[in-house]
């Protein structure tokens, strides 16, 4: 971990105590609660469990990093009772409830939950892989309020208030329905995404507020125009790394080094590039390949997600990875034969080791 990082980081100068919600209190959750809390914002954490709140309301959360370790306090509520009671209008008062749940959790039960506890000012991010979430969203919550984020954060929840935070990434948050659709590009050609001018008379007050609460907090984070595409250069990513390591039991840095899977990994890019196109996102295939190699260096000794889901008999997320392209693909009349048989794979693999639902 970089400590030095901290020099750059710019002291939150927004107007009053920015309220934050965490909806999920696994690794993500866990990290954006004690450095948005240590940056000076009031922070809530909702949790799966009882135990897990009773533990963070005594102790805080405790994030280690290259640096040590440092307790934050934060308050904690089971997501249970919190369901159970009808939150009055100032616990609605939230300026921003972070959704860092897996895809399988986001049910319509959580969406009606969330939907309760957006007030008049709340906005939801959503911080999952895959696609598809925003629209589930949507049905139960007003569209314009909804917004998703990319990030690369690195972090690993080590107990029910533990988190190491193992890189530091960048995080691209912005509305998740703009309907403008695709990153520029023109005739097919992957055009570079613009990273947009962060003073941009599109962005408001409350978003660039939220941004500079981040950065605060130490987080390289940038406000975009162009989620779509951020969203499936990261479900290209995904799809071609998480069900070949989780499949041969493989950190991702070993996945280049072996042929078939090299040769594997160039056809997965291409079924891919072929449906983000159709998709309106046009996307590279020489440009994304460079890219999956290269996340596959930067992060050479992680288990990918996919792989530590298997490992601990954990359903894993290939439905809203993989299997969310097949359906794209399957509406566009395209053919994934590679991803599918990959898919297969997880889901018999899920059938024979998974533990809980
Ligand atoms: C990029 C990635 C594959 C790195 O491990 C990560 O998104 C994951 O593990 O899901």
């Amino acid at each position: 971990m970089d400590s030095q990082r901290h020099v750059i980081v710019e002291l939150w100068k927004g107007g009053g105590r920015m309220r934050i919600e965490c909806v999920g209190s696994g690794s993500l959750g866990l990290l954006f609660a004690a450095r948005l809390s240590d940056a000076g914002a009031d922070v809530v954490l909702i949790t799966s469990t009882e135990e897990q709140a009773d533990r963070l309301n005594a102790e805080g959360v405790a994030l280690q990093d290259g640096s040590g370790t440092i307790y934050r306090a934060v308050a904690a509520e089971c997501y249970r009772e919190a369901a159970a009671g009808s939150p009055d209008s100032e616990e609605r008062d939230a300026d921003w409830l972070l959704l860092t749940v897996k895809q399988k959790h986001i049910t319509p039960e959580l969406a009606r939950w969330l939907a309760k506890r957006i007030g008049l000012k709340t906005r939801l991010i959503c911080f999952q892989n895959g696609i598809g979430h925003a629209e589930r969203l949507a049905a139960e919550i007003p569209p314009d309020r909804i917004y998703v984020a990319v990030t690369t954060e690195g972090a690993r929840r080590d107990g029910l208030n533990h988190v190491s935070h193992t890189g530091w990434g960048v995080t691209r948050i912005g509305k998740a329905f703009t309907g403008s659709g695709g990153n520029g590009s023109k005739n097919g050609t992957y055009v570079p995404l613009p990273e947009d001018a962060q003073d941009d008379a599109y962005f408001d007050e409350n978003e660039k507020n939220m941004r500079q609460l981040f950065l605060s907090a130490g987080f390289e984070t940038f406000l975009s125009k162009h989620m779509d595409s951020f969203i499936w250069q990261k479900l290209l990513i995904n799809a071609v790394i998480n069900p070949l390591t989780a499949l041969l039991g493989v950190t991702n840095g070993k996945l280049p080094e072996l042929p078939e899977c090299r040769e594997l990994m160039d056809k997965l890019v291409t079924e891919v590039c072929e449906v983000a196109s159709a998709n309106g996102i046009p996307l590279q295939t020489g440009g994304m390949i460079s890219e999956v190699l290269d996340v596959c260096v930067r992060t050479a000794l992680n288990h990918s997600s996919m792989l530590q889901d298997l490992a601990s008999g954990r359903m894993t997320e290939i439905e809203w990875i993989n299997g969310s392209l097949l359906r794209e693909a399957d509406e566009h009349h395209i053919a994934l034969p590679v991803n599918r048989t990959l898919y297969a794979l997880v889901k018999a693999k899920e059938r024979t080791i998974v533990k809980e639902s």
